[in-house]
Parts: C-alpha cells; structure tokens; sequence
C-alpha cells in the first residue's frame, strides 16, 4: 500500500531516472495525448464500477485514475501547488 504524496515522489523519481522497464516512462515518452486517453479510459471504468461492480472494484479503478492524473501532471510540469491552489 501506498499514498497519493508516495507515488508522486516515485513517479517523479522514475521521471528523472528513467529506469528500464518503466512503464510510467514509456507513458511519458508516449505523450501528453496518449496519457489524455488512458486517464479518460480511466475515468469511465471508475463510472462503470461505482455504478455496477462494487467497492472495491471501484477503488481499484480509482486508483488507476489518480495514477494517470499524475502521470499527466508530470508530462505538463503540473506540480502538486499548482494544483492545490485550485482546491
Ligand atoms: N499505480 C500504478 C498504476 N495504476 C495503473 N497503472 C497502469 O495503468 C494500466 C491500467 O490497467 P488497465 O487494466 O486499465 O489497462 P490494461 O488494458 O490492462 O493495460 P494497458 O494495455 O492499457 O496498458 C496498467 O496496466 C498500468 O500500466 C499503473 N502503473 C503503475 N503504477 C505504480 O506506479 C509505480 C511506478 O510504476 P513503473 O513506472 O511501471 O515502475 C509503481 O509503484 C506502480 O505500482
């Protein structure tokens, strides 16, 4: 188990290190558009999970959403500031 503030740290880690294998890297070098679409796939399998699957089905796609809304703060140099000052 982990935070949101601990996987931020790691994905921001990855970011910089770029190890192999990686596939935060490889989502990062696939782009801000590719990102776009699997935080939208995200997105709608939460929907569909609240709505059908249950609890814990839906946190696990939650999760995958908050992943991908990271995944695209850092390929658009959002840091997490910028983001709270909009809460
Ligand atoms: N929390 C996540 C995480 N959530 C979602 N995902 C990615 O998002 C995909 C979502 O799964 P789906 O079932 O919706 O999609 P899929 O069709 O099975 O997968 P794709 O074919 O679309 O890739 C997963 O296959 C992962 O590629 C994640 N990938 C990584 N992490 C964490 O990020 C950290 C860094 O990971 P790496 O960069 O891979 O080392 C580690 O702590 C990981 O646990």
């Amino acid at each position: 188990m982990k935070t949101f503030d601990e996987l931020w740290a790691e994905l921001n880690e990855k970011a910089r290190e770029r190890p192999e294998g990686s596939g935060t890297v490889a989502q990062l070098d696939a782009g801000v558009h590719a990102i776009g679409k699997k935080l939208v796939e995200e997105a709608a399998e939460s929907w569909m999970a609240a709505e059908h699957e249950g609890k814990e089905r839906t946190a696990e796609e939650i999760s995958q959403l908050l992943y991908h809304a990271q995944v695209l703060m850092i390929a658009s140099g959002i840091s997490l500031h910028d983001v709270y000052t909009h809460l």
